[in-house]
């Protein structure tokens, strides 16, 4: 009788001994966990001080008034809100070719800037520099009068022209108090215009510059529009914002703008670009990389929970963790005032 032999164990194949028990499982993030301090939450300020509405396509997100900020924002802030970025909505204010009112000492995130300053001296405050919210036709620079060449609906933007008055706005932003601006309108030339601008002002040490490098003209930001009233008249974003299949576009992008004097790289949308967060943490390994979880993104997270395609708070987690683990050590998202309760939980 042949003795029965054992194969070798192969001690490789066991993997589960690493994941049985909620702090071993904690471990095996390579130390890249969540924290509340990678949140940005991003709230729109409207032109009407007692503004508190309701934006139906953003569910939970509303639109704010100066008078209502400070109750609004006091009990997150205990709850370790770090950071918020400001978007300004013009609801009354004149719309113009330039957008003027982007800079008007009476625009809401000017405003805001200072008393949010006043009300909450440890909270960083970044405000989203771009025209689109301010400009008559909702496109994010100034147009030149020529037709565009490549297609007539379309506009032709002025490079040079739009950078100095991007610039200028952002300088008006950091004067007002702005720990970081963060333009995100993806014109060439952009992020060195600023930080000259903010040289010149004798504020780019005490204002950082978060570059939108890698914006690309996504599907994804309808509920921000319709939030922020800043969908173009005519034509759209995809002369200036990056085509979805343009890796390596985004590769130069990142890398120019690191280059021009960026402190921050962003990628945007965050989650079908996980390759591109992946990209910047690596091409530019010596800026932190941020990610913007858009509007649409965190619309499809809410309405699939609603549909019981899944739990919302396993959800915005697993998708947040995804963009973690690519490399983001920022991210701006709606579900910032939720995971200021849930990394308090159990996880
Ligand atoms: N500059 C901001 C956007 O363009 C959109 C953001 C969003 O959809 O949440
Ligand atoms: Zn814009
Ligand atoms: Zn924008």
């Amino acid at each position: 009788m042949s003795e029965f032999k054992a194969p070798p164990l192969d001690v490789s194949s066991i993997l589960h001994g690493g994941i049985h028990h909620p702090t071993l499982r904690s471990w095996q993030s390579n130390g890249r966990n969540l924290t509340k301090s990678m949140f940005i939450y991003p709230i729109f300020i409207s032109d009407d001080p007692d503004a508190e509405e309701v934006i139906t396509s953003l569910p939970g997100q509303k639109r704010w008034g100066l008078n209502k900020l400070e109750g609004f924002l006091a009990p997150l802030v205990k709850k370790g809100l770090k950071g918020v970025i400001l978007f300004g909505v013009p609801m009354k204010m004149e719309k113009d070719a330039r957008g003027s009112a982007a800079d008007d000492p009476s625009t809401p995130v000017i405003q805001a800037l200072h008393l949010l300053a006043k009300l909450f001296p440890q909270l960083m405050l970044t405000v989203d520099v771009c025209l689109c919210e301010y400009t008559s036709h909702g496109h994010c620079g100034i147009l030149s009068s020529l037709p565009n060449p490549g297609h007539s609906n379309q506009p032709t933007i002025e490079m040079e022209p739009s950078a100095q008055r991007i610039a200028e706005v952002a300088v008006a932003y950091a004067k007002a108090g702005a720990h970081c601006v963060a333009p995100s309108d993806m014109m060439d030339g952009r992020i060195r215009a600023i930080k000259l601008g903010l040289m010149h002002a004798g504020l780019a040490n005490r204002c950082a510059l978060m570059s939108y490098s890698a914006k690309f003209a996504s599907g994804l930001y309808g509920p921000f529009r319709d939030a922020a009233g800043s969908a173009p008249s005519f034509g759209n974003r995809k002369c200036y914002q990056l085509p979805p299949n343009a890796r390596s576009l985004a590769r130069r992008a990142i890398q120019r703008d690191s280059r021009e004097g960026a402190d921050i790289l962003m990628v945007k949308p965050a989650l079908p670009y996980l390759d591109i967060i992946s990209d910047c943490a690596q091409y530019a390994p010596d800026h932190p990389t941020a990610c913007y979880q858009v509007s649409g993104e965190y619309a499809m997270v809410v309405a699939g929970a609603e549909k019981g395609i899944y739990g919302l708070r396993e959800m915005a987690f697993e998708t947040t963790e995804s963009m973690v683990r690519a490399g983001a050590s920022i991210i701006l998202s709606y579900f910032t005032p939720q995971f200021l309760d849930w990394l308090d939980e159990e996880q």
